[in-house]
């Protein structure tokens, strides 16, 4: 079943079209990606289902409910590009005040904090100022606060840039875990490895969708080993 529908999206900032005639289906339970280069538009649209920004044109529903809408918002757990932590607040007070933020009760939120920080591999720095963390730390600190709430939805903006491959993989073997319970996914990225382990996959070039399948399939209707190779023949130029 079709949790998204981004019907005829189009964005313009003043007089630039950065989306242009954008129409996606993403089923409930998927991994889906946004591949392409810098400036394609990958964050645009992603805020665009989030709901930050509003359509020059065109509907995106979400769940039977068009966007923006409050309702959805305790559906969607969205990690931006750029971190919006506290600094002086500790790693654990951070998710505190999200969690009270999402309203939720006092035994839940001890629950939810030592569950996510395990997901991220951060609990043994919980009680650590934000200031004292590292690029990589920071990021993961933002992915447990989009996972606190427990959404349907979860919208991650590049969620592995300054990430050791380690820590990567442990990343999308719990991405992996929470789509078996039913969640749905929305990634943007650049790295080739992260994209082949979408369920499908979306590439954006000047605001365009150039092509959207299985990595296996588009690799496979032309005959290339790579995801690269497809988007370069899709006339992608480079990623
Ligand atoms: N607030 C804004 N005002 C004006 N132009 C913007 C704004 N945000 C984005 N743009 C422009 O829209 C285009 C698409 O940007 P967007 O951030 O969506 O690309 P992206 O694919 O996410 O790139 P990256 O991979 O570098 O994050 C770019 O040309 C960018 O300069």
């Amino acid at each position: 079943m079709a949790i998204i529908h981004v019907k005829n999206v189009s964005h313009s900032f003043g007089k630039e079209k950065v989306l242009d005639n954008v129409n996606l289906l993403i089923q409930e339970g998927e991994i889906f990606g946004l591949l392409g280069p810098s400036g394609a538009g990958k964050t645009t649209l992603v805020k665009l289902i989030v709901g930050i920004l509003e359509a020059t044109q065109g509907e995106i529903v979400i769940s039977g409910k068009a966007v923006p809408s409050l309702e959805l918002l305790t559906d969607i757990g969205y990690m931006a590009q750029a971190d919006a932590l506290y600094s002086e607040l500790s790693a654990k007070e951070n998710l505190q005040f999200f969690a009270q933020i999402y309203r939720l009760k006092k035994q839940m939120q001890r629950e939810r904090i030592d569950n996510v920080l395990k997901v991220v591999g951060l609990s043994d720095h919980a009680n650590k100022t934000i200031n004292q963390f590292s690029g990589g730390m920071k990021r993961r600190l933002s992915l447990s606060i989009a996972l606190l709430h427990q959404p349907k939805l979860l919208i991650l903006d590049e969620p592995t840039v300054g990430i050791d491959p380690v820590l990567r993989q442990s990343i999308w073997s719990e991405l992996r875990k929470l789509k078996e319970d039913g969640m749905t996914i929305i990634v943007t990225t650049h790295v080739m490895d992260e994209a082949e382990k979408c369920d499908r996959l979306a590439m954006l070039r000047d605001g365009r969708i150039i092509a959207c399948d299985t990595p296996e399939r588009l690799k496979e209707k032309l005959r290339v080993s790579s995801l690269e190779d497809v988007f370069l023949a899709y006339g992608g130029g480079n990623l």
